[in-house]
């Protein structure tokens, strides 16, 4: 049955890298990935149209205008407001494929209440917070401006944006330890893979 798949976790969980690798699978390659908008600033790494398209607030407004925006979440950050929001319904065609996207908790609810239930599966990376620090930091190492001080703001976030009741009311469909990411992406593509010969 083709669904939007949504990649959920807390910061530097892992989305990105199991997407990425997810992606280029072949045995997957039936899956179109759904790429979300921000105005925040493009890391040194990131690709316009790979992660995300990179917008401006002046282009966000616009397409708030025209009523395009799905779901959004806005974060004052010390860097000033990102949005992050996916736009247009129009790109969905359960007839012929399936869906993924990373997402948040909240973007995973809206898409539920946007496309009913049984079209969203939510899967959610997870590894403890003290390896997830340290993967943070060594990330944000090597950006050419680290900023340390919101990688902490993020990592404070997550606590609320992730709390227990939070997670238990999003009724994500499975979990899954982001410990060895060839296991991780491993596991998520069989269960994706399950869930799509229903
Ligand atoms: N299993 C793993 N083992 C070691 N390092 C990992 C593993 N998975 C991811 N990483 C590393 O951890 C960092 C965070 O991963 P990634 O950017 O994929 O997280 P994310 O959940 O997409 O984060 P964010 O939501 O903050 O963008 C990256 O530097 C990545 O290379």
């Amino acid at each position: 049955m083709n669904k939007i798949f949504c990649i959920i976790g807390k910061s530097s969980s892992g989305k990105d890298s199991v997407m990425n690798e997810l992606i280029k699978d072949e045995e997957l390659s039936g899956i179109k990935s759904v790429i979300t908008c921000t105005t925040r600033p493009k890391r040194k790494n990131e690709t316009q149209g790979k992660e995300y398209y990179f917008l401006t607030e002046e282009e966000y407004q616009k397409l708030k205008n025209e009523n395009k925006i799905i779901e959004e979440r806005n974060y004052n950050t010390v860097q000033g407001l990102w949005r992050y929001f996916l736009a247009d319904t129009n790109q969905f065609d359960f007839e012929k494929n399936s869906y993924i996207i990373v997402e948040t908790l909240e973007g995973f609810m809206a898409l539920k209440k946007a496309f009913g239930v049984d079209k969203i599966y939510g899967i959610y990376i997870f590894v403890e917070d003290d390896i997830r620090l340290l993967r943070a930091i060594e990330r944000e190492k090597k950006q050419e401006n680290p900023d340390y001080k919101e990688l902490c703001r993020r990592f404070l976030a997550d606590c609320e944006d992730f709390s227990k009741e939070k997670l238990k009311e999003a009724k994500i469909n499975v979990k899954i330890e982001n410990i060895s990411l060839q296991d991780t992406v491993n596991a998520v593509k069989s269960d994706i893979l399950k869930i799509m010969s229903k």
